[in-house]
């Protein structure tokens, strides 16, 4: 195969629909493959991927998936359409060997037109069980990842392969120092991470910042709050908050002890990868599909978490729940020492390049 090849990227509408493709992409980059991505005008694809050195972006129509009424909605099958039209034309002109797919809406029509233009897809899942987009696009595509085993009874027969999860490698390589020097807190105090998903958490946020006077008698508080979330009133000294971080997250990880965080899969699983004790409050079933309580309860049944349910996430309740994730830090590192993804980054590269037309 030669390396001039091209490989379409997709995925979007939150960072968990991002992330394993940054975590391929620079792989392919490196070895001279020309890299593509379509996203969507101005989803969180766009801010992430567009500048990024050796990746051109490509933005198409897309629809939503609401769970509220909306006269949107009613736009969003001629969104779909013209977006399908839009990634054949670009697929059509860029004839690409693959199309991986991370899933989210701007993806089905991509994976869609891959299938009309006879280019093989590939998708990725992480979540416990498969999204709506990826349960429609693994109609059209070759093979779906899955991050947990579970997953693949969930999906069209034969088409499944368990892969475990794949992590940026950056996160490998933070930096607990730097951490100190950026956000100004000690090296040598019990650090708490806490991160409410890639767009924040306000019941999270609000539980946190009403604990923190006693939470700071004994930790330091790093507080991933999310974007529009930044709370200007609330300044003590051992807690600092950030909206959103991108090349800091691994310093920041690497002085935390602890993790208190929703149950998105590519965090849980970087988490475990990094062998941190989490809390997880999983986004309750009222506002999502359920995907992540699934999630966090496959992860507190293998040892790696402990769970609260968003409903009962108050002050007191989280104190306790982190002081006894404290205590009992040295049985969930031990726990989470016995986890190796099935296969591992090579092998899904490997796996990429034996699937191009
Ligand atoms: C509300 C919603 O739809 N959530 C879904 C979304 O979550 P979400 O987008 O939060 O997804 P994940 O937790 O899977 O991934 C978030 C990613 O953002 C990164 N990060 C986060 C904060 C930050 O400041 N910097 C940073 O880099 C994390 O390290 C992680 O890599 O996709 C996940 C994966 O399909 C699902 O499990 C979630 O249910």
């Amino acid at each position: 195969m030669s390396k001039t090849e091209t490989i379409v990227f997709t995925g979007g509408g939150t960072a968990g629909h991002v992330v394993v493709n940054l975590a391929l992409m620079p792989e392919f980059i490196e070895e001279g493959y020309d890299i593509h991505y379509i996203g969507s005008y101005e989803g969180i694809e766009r801010e992430l991927i567009e500048g990024m050195n050796g990746v051109t972006y490509h933005g198409i129509a897309t629809g939503k998936l609401r769970r509220y009424m909306s006269l949107e909605n009613m736009k969003d099958p001629f969104r779909v359409f013209k977006g399908l039209l839009q990634a054949r034309k670009l697929l059509k002109k860029l004839k690409p060997k693959i199309v991986f797919s991370k899933g989210g809406f701007v993806s089905v029509p991509v994976v869609m037109a891959s299938r009309l233009t006879g280019v093989p897809s590939i998708i990725h899942e992480s979540d416990y069980t498969p999204g709506l987009a990826n349960k429609i696009a693994s109609n059209f595509a070759k093979h779906v990842l899955t991050t947990f085993p579970e997953t693949d009874n969930h999906l069209p027969e034969k088409k499944a392969v368990n892969i475990g999860a794949i992590v940026r490698n950056e996160l490998f390589e933070g930096d607990p120092d730097k951490a100190a020097q950026f956000t100004g807190l000690s090296k040598d105090q019990p650090t708490l991470l806490v991160m409410g998903g890639s767009a924040g958490a306000q019941s999270i946020n609000q539980a946190v910042r009403e604990a923190l006077p006693q939470l700071l008698k004994h930790y330091q508080v790093i507080h991933l709050c999310g974007k529009g979330k930044y709370d200007d009133q609330v300044k003590q000294p051992g807690y600092v908050q950030y909206e959103y971080v991108t090349d800091e997250l691994k310093d920041l990880l690497a002085l935390s002890d602890l993790v208190v965080s929703r149950a998105g899969a590519n965090s849980i699983f970087e988490f475990l990868a990094l062998r941190k004790p989490m809390l997880l409050i999983p986004l309750s079933k009222q506002a999502s599909r359920g995907d992540q309580i699934l999630n966090a309860e496959s992860f507190k049944k293998r040892g790696y978490a402990d769970l609260l349910e968003d409903e009962s996430v108050k002050a007191p309740t989280l104190i306790e729940a982190v002081n006894q994730l404290y205590s009992q830090k040295e049985q969930y590192h031990e726990n989470m020492t016995s986890y190796q993804p099935k296969q591992t980054k090579e092998d899904v590269i490997n796996m990429i390049i034996r699937t191009m037309k």
